[in-house]
């Protein structure tokens, strides 16, 4: 049984990664961490786990943490990952980071779009960015996971083919993208409150989103050179989802049907990538609560433009389930043990 700790067991990532690794057959949660909730029954804050989880939330001792467990899950905000690495912690358990502390990797990249300094930068060379579907193999072996996030992980995924074989022009890519609130975490927020979310649709981090690097990076590893795009996220009203529309210019004589083998080459045989029927749109609503990312794209012939769309659930592929899936890799378990969920609906 692989023992596992999540500090920030009490947020929204947390939580779920809780309620994934409590299907997992090879897994046993040892360690529930909160910095609010300490000594509380878990289920006290989470009700759907009454009866289902009988521990208390603990403190984060990291060494104690560290002697009781195989795997740690970092389920925090910015900044928290980075202060508690150590190559002695790296030395006796493994680490998945679901916040973007290792993600990028020029620190000063980092430290400005975050605008907070890095507390352990020497480890940033060796974290591998846990995108599976991509990057496979150095998953395996590694001891430190950036697990990317929801945005990213949608963003990406959705483009990545067409870059990857220079079918678009790089440097024209423009991503409009939506979330459902619970993105933005449970800490309380004015801006999250039901009144300012309910009823509305706003852009926001307009030409500064954090995320922008992120997708530049890895999308400039696809095209083998670096490259500048728009990124713009949207807060919609409803829980969970991502849904991705991303624009870019046709490189001459490119086809939809080259397009359609180049989707099928890196997506095929993925499991939690679904490559939808001609003129389906991804939505939300057939991705909620479970590993998928729906993919698709039209061409415009009348602009020479491809629109690429993708829609994932924040919580599991943009955060939780893509964890869980890094984990079974490194792990030598079936990559999607603990992930068959089938979408629910409504
Ligand atoms: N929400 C999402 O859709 C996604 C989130 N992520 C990433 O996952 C991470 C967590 O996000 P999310 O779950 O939304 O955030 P939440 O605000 O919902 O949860 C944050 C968690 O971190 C804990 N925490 C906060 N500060 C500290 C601290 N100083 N020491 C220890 N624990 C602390 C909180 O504990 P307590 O509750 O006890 O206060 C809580 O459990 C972030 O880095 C985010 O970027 C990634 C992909 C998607
Ligand atoms: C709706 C909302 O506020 N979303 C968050 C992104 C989600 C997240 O937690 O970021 P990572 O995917 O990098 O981990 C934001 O815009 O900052």
């Amino acid at each position: 049984m692989i023992k596992a700790g999540i500090i920030g067991s009490t947020g929204y990532a947390g939580q779920e990664l809780v309620r994934l690794l409590h299907g997992h057959k090879d897994v046993e949660i040892v360690w529930y961490g909160s910095r609010s909730y300490i000594d509380k029954k878990y289920y006290d804050v989470f009700r759907n786990m009454f009866q289902i989880v009988e521990d208390v939330c603990k403190d984060d001792h990291l060494d104690e943490l560290a002697e009781a467990v195989d795997v740690i899950f970092t389920a925090t905000p910015q900044g928290l990952c980075a202060s508690l690495v150590s190559e002695e912690i790296l030395n006796k358990v493994k680490i998945i980071d679901l916040s973007a502390d290792f993600r990028i990797k020029d620190v000063t990249v980092y430290e400005k779009w975050y605008g907070i300094k890095h507390a352990s930068p020497e480890f940033i060379p060796e974290a591998v960015y846990g995108l599976c579907e991509i990057n496979r193999e150095d998953i395996k072996g590694a001891r430190l996971i950036a697990n990317p996030g929801c945005y990213t992980t949608c963003s990406i995924l959705t483009a990545y083919p067409l870059v990857k074989e220079g079918l678009i022009d790089a440097r024209s890519i423009i991503i409009d993208a939506k979330s459902g609130t619970s993105g933005a975490g449970r800490g309380a927020k004015v801006d999250n409150l039901f009144c300012e979310v309910n009823e509305n649709i706003k852009a926001y981090g307009v030409t500064t989103h954090r995320h922008t690097p992120e997708i530049e990076e890895q999308l400039g590893y696809a095209a083998g050179e670096p490259l500048l795009l728009n990124f713009t996220p949207h807060l919609v009203p409803m829980n969970r989802g991502i849904l991705v529309t991303a624009y870019a210019n046709l490189k001459e004589g490119v086809t939809e049907a080259d397009i359609r083998a180049a989707y099928d080459k890196y997506y095929k045989d993925e499991k939690f990538v679904r490559v939808l029927e001609p003129g389906i749109c991804p939505e939300t609503r057939w991705v909620e609560g479970s590993n998928y990312t729906d993919i698709n794209f039209k061409v415009d012939p009348r602009t020479h433009r491809v629109i690429m769309m993708g829609a994932l659930d924040n919580l599991v592929k943009g955060a939780a389930g893509q964890a869980v899936q890094n984990m079974n890799l490194i792990f030598g378990l079936d990559e999607a043990e603990g992930l068959n969920l089938v979408p629910m609906f409504p």
